[in-house]
């Protein structure tokens, strides 16, 4: 027995058009994410992969791709799950500002470590700023604390759980199932589904609006490397993450 698992960043969002650190801020997509997301849908059709259950985070960047997505392939009728267990990293201090000031603030070395390291967090979040979501009621029925910052060790532990409890019982159900989410929650499962290493994870970048297809044995290890729908495209769009701040 085989599972399908389908992983989708969201498109292009206003705040990565103007290269600023996001984290959990509740940007809208650019009118590059929604072209971005239409195609993934087209690619997903054209693939003639079905999914049959949606998982996405709560921020509005997933939700919009995801639903333009799934509307192009004419599956917007399936059923969805949301959790903030998918969220993207938490940025801390960092959300809200340039990443190539911060990058010429900082320098490369703490610039990288705070947006590639496995376990270093940036600075925590003050409540009162103006990025905290600490106030946000989507959050308020959340167990344990909403957090002020994360690495991406954090992001895993907190989103390791949500993909043993939910995700892995649809799988088990024999659904295809679409996980739109964001490039850091992405890279937490993709480094546990590929086993890589706390080091190695640090070049691993996810490029947006490119379905990401798993093909999982029964212990929920992939059978073959995952495949990307437009494997240029996503080469491309990978290349210009990790260039994010140099420009
Ligand atoms: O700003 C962010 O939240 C993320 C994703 O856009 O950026 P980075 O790739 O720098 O981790």
């Amino acid at each position: 027995m085989t599972y399908t698992l389908i992983l989708l960043r969201h498109g292009n969002s206003d705040w990565n058009q103007k290269n600023l650190f996001t984290g959990w801020v509740d940007v809208r997509l650019s009118d590059q994410g929604v072209t971005e997301a239409k195609r993934a849908g087209e690619l997903l059709a054209a693939s003639g992969l079905k999914p049959t259950i949606l998982y996405t985070s709560v921020l509005t960047r997933a939700i919009q791709t995801a639903n333009l997505a799934l509307e192009t392939a004419d599956r917007l009728w399936i059923p969805v799950k949301r959790s903030w267990r998918l969220n993207e990293r938490h940025y801390g201090s960092l959300q809200g500002l340039d990443k190539a000031e911060t990058l010429a603030t900082y320098g490369e070395e703490k610039f990288m470590t705070w947006r590639r390291s496995f376990d270093v967090p940036p600075p925590e979040l003050e409540d009162d700023a103006e990025y905290s979501q600490v106030h946000d009621e989507r959050y308020a029925g959340i167990d344990g604390e909403i957090p002020r910052t994360e690495s991406l060790k954090i992001v895993i532990d907190r989103m390791l759980p949500y993909w043993e409890s939910d995700i892995i019982p649809s799988l088990k159900n024999g659904d295809t199932v679409l996980v739109t989410a964001h490039g850091n929650s992405l890279r937490a499962l993709i480094k546990h589904l590929d086993g890589i290493s706390d080091d190695a994870i640090a070049e691993l970048n996810v490029p947006t609006g490119i379905p990401l297809v798993y093909e999982l044995d029964d212990n929920f290890v992939p059978t073959k490397p995952a495949v990307y729908l437009d494997p240029e495209a996503a080469a491309a769009g990978a290349a210009a993450v990790a260039a994010q701040g140099k420009k």
